[in-house]
């Protein structure tokens, strides 16, 4: 059964910087200790601090804050991306995401090729592989792209290619970037349906968004995150307001 488990998550980043001891005097003249000096002495970003929240099975859950504010962090920590520095992570069920478009494909690699591959990852045959990659091209409108190499793609077309590739196989956890809802026209409007289907067939929905009609259709609960730390966890008219 799917489920996301966080105990006192924290996620930094190091920057490097050509004047850092300059940097570093203004960072401690500040207040607001976002960022700080790790135990190396290296100036980070606290990106996600003091996480703690557990989402169970049919929960669908809106991660608003304003920009900045650790939503596509928390999204690719729950991914695996990055490694928390503190705390405990526990990610129960097969996770689809959408959040970054290049991810996990290999760039000298087809369109067919890159979804064989995904599909022989995820334990399917290869001749079902094939069978997905037909599937995936009808749905992204690639046509001949399919066997170009997908470093060849237009940014649409890797976003089209990411997204039929994602929304093939539901998966139990659904990662969402907002930005997914946000492509050309006619192909949102052909995407949406599938990806009703697929938010309601995944056993948890987790999606980054500043538009709050998303988060009123298929969310039922929202965590605000501000500077890194949940500043609101609860029902979406709760964290959100009414409508
Ligand atoms: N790879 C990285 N290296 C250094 N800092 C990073 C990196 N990724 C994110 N950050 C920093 O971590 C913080 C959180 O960023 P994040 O992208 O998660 O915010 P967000 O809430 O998704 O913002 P937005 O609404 O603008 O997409 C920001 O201060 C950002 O500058």
């Amino acid at each position: 059964m799917a489920s996301i488990d966080a105990t006192g998550l924290a996620i930094e980043f190091p920057l490097y910087h050509h004047n850092a001891r300059s940097l570093k005097q203004r960072i401690l003249a500040s207040s607001g200790l976002r960022l700080k000096k790790d135990e190396d002495n290296r100036i980070v970003v606290a990106a996600l601090r003091d996480l703690t929240f557990t989402i169970g099975r049919g929960e669908r859950v809106a991660l608003v804050g304003p920009n900045g504010a650790g939503k596509t962090t928390l999204l690719r920590t729950i991914a695996g991306v990055y490694e928390p520095v503190a705390g405990r992570l526990r990610v129960e069920g097969e996770i689809g995401s959408l959040i970054d478009p290049a991810a996990g494909m290999d760039q000298l690699l087809t369109g067919r090729e890159n979804v064989v591959l995904r599909a022989l990852f995820r334990g399917m045959s290869e001749a079902e592989g094939r069978a997905l990659a037909e599937e995936v091209a009808g749905f992204a409108g690639l046509g001949d792209f399919l066997d170009v190499p997908i470093r060849g793609y237009s940014a649409g077309m890797n976003v089209r290619l990411a997204f039929a590739m994602a929304t093939a196989m539901t998966p139990d956890i659904l990662l969402m970037d907002e930005w997914f809802l946000a492509g050309d026209a006619d192909f949102m409007r052909k995407a949406e349906e599938r990806l009703t289907q697929l938010v309601t067939g995944a056993e948890i929905l987790m999606i980054a968004t500043h538009d709050m009609h998303v988060v009123r259709k298929w969310c039922t609960r929202a965590i605000r995150l501000e500077g890194g730390r949940i500043t609101a966890d609860g029902t979406v008219d709760e964290v959100i307001g009414p409508a």
